[in-house]
């Protein structure tokens, strides 16, 4: 663990239309933690998690205020390519989304498009299914269709794909949703072990998920983060009475 901020919103307000879903959000997450974003359906999670690589750059209703920080980089500044910001922060989602390719060809894409050396892209699609735990299981199919792979091997090949381009923050939404009791454990311990390298936000309603796996915790409600701090105060010791509610399981 380090003091290190890796990403921040700071002052951000964001409306899809007339409709305010962030309001006045002022969030950090520190380098090398896993930081769980919970609270009820439609209270804002994905969009923040989304806003962090740009996702709605192309939403012609979404209108944002305030700054997004890598480091002390400005995530929406001129100048700098969407294709820049998600090499530097990947994106997990909530279903399997592998390319109708083969499985080699799933991660080998990413690195063609950002001019990795053609030399260089063998090793690298390797090691990348080497940390996701994915190696030995499709060594011998790399040319295998991607589609034909489980569930959660499907989500193992998109955490490589993302790992494989070396960024430096993943972003989760809700990665283990659509997956069996055994998948979710694998995706969990990986989740854990890649914070070594990476600093990791996932968003969850599984509130075992969020105990098991992140340092800190965010609570949100309506639009607004309500608590921010450690797991372990957040599920135990809760200082807000929406948290408590929420994490009792009296709403949401
Ligand atoms: N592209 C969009 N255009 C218009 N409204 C949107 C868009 N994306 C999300 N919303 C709305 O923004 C609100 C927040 O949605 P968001 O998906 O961020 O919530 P969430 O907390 O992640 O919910 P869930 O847990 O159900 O995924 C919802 O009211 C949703 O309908």
């Amino acid at each position: 663990m380090s003091d290190q901020i890796k990403l921040s919103a700071k002052d951000v307000n964001l409306w899809f239309g007339s409709k305010q879903v962030l309001k006045h959000i002022n969030i950090s997450f520190p380098k090398n933690e896993i930081t769980a974003m919970i609270g009820p359906s439609g209270c804002g999670k994905s969009t923040l998690l989304r806003s962090f690589n740009r996702m709605h750059d192309l939403s012609p209703d979404a209108r944002i205020e305030g700054k997004f920080a890598l480091d002390n980089l400005d995530l929406y500044q001129k100048g700098l390519s969407v294709t820049q910001v998600r090499s530097r922060i990947g994106m997990v989602f909530q279903k399997a989304n592998p390319f109708p390719k083969s499985i080699y060809e799933n991660i080998n894409y990413g690195l063609a498009i950002n001019d990795v050396p053609k030399a260089d892209r063998p090793g690298i699609v390797e090691n990348a299914l080497r940390e996701s735990y994915l190696w030995d299981e499709v060594k011998d199919e790399l040319q295998k269709p991607a589609t034909r792979l489980s569930g959660g091997q499907q989500q193992r090949l998109c955490i490589a794909r993302a790992v494989a381009l070396r960024p430096e923050v993943i972003l989760m939404d809700e990665p283990c949703s659509a997956l069996d009791p055994v998948s979710t454990a694998k995706i969990e311990e990986l989740i854990v072990k890649l914070k070594k390298d990476y600093t990791i936000v996932i968003v969850t309603h599984n509130m075992q998920q969020a105990q098991r796996t992140a340092d800190k915790t965010v609570f949100m409600y309506l639009g607004e983060v309500i608590e921010h701090d450690t797991t372990d105060n957040i599920f135990n010791h809760p200082k807000n009475e929406l948290t408590a509610n929420y994490v009792k399981g009296h709403f949401g």
